[in-house]
């Protein structure tokens, strides 16, 4: 997260760190009890190597008491997802078990209207995501408030020139934005997760490329047929 500040500890506690080898590789966020949403580019260069899920954290290194590392049964990329572009970034992962529901650990309900978010709506992102352009990576969990900006907007030739379709949304990037490490993380608006960070164009804090997000509410029937057919 650049230009953001840290979050007040575990008043996100959907919050999820997908760690390789205990380091952080992306952000992620528990929809069910062993389910996180994540984005189907954090799997590029893992070789399809599992993840782990810290839940329940502030910090990615010191111990705190509600804090727990799950191993993950299954990692499900959208079928649509690929390295070429940003579309259908979305991935599934069931924790090996229900993951334990407390204060510090619980489900955000995701959009299931499909209708755009306002032009102007300030929403909130957060994450562990590099908080400088020279890639320093924060201990405890960022967050940043940053308005959406219309699809037409987003689109312009001068900012992702018609890639932006209507299963994605937008939000100024100007010096506040996500970045490297952010992306699998929910974009908050009014209490409910309406997107999933993308990476986009890669590019951080720079006006002329507004975040990019998947939108949540048009696949909300894929994610439950998962979820339904996963099911134990
Ligand atoms: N503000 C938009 C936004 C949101 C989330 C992430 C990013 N930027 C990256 O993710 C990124 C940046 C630079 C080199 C990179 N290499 C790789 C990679 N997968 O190898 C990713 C990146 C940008």
């Amino acid at each position: 997260i650049l230009g953001g500040y840290e979050a007040r500890p575990h008043l996100r506690p959907y919050m999820a760190s997908l760690q390789l080898d205990g380091q952080h590789v992306c952000g992620g966020f528990l929809i069910a009890e062993q389910w996180v949403l994540s984005a189907a580019h954090c799997t590029e260069g893992t070789n399809g190597k599992l993840f782990q899920v810290l839940l329940g954290a502030h910090s990615l290194t010191e111990p705190e008491p509600h804090k727990r590392l799950y191993r993950v049964r299954a990692q499900i990329a959208h079928p649509g997802s690929n390295i070429h572009n940003n579309r259908d970034d979305l991935l599934l992962l069931q924790l090996e078990e229900k993951a334990e529901l407390n204060a510090h650990v619980k489900v955000l309900p995701f959009q299931r209207e499909d209708r755009d978010v306002e032009a102007d709506t300030l929403c909130e992102a957060a994450g562990w995501g590099t908080v400088t352009h020279s890639g320093r990576r924060p201990d405890k969990l960022q967050q940043v408030e940053r308005p959406v900006i219309s699809r037409e907007l987003c689109n312009h030739r001068t900012r992702h020139d018609q890639t932006i379709t209507e299963k994605m949304m937008c939000t100024d990037s100007r010096k506040k934005d996500t970045c490297k490490g952010d992306s699998g993380g929910p974009l908050v608006c009014n209490g409910v997760a309406e997107g999933v960070v993308t990476a986009g164009s890669r590019v951080c804090g720079n006006y002329k490329k507004p975040a990019i997000y998947t939108r949540i509410a048009p696949y909300a029937a894929w994610i439950d047929g998962v979820m339904a057919s996963a099911a134990g």
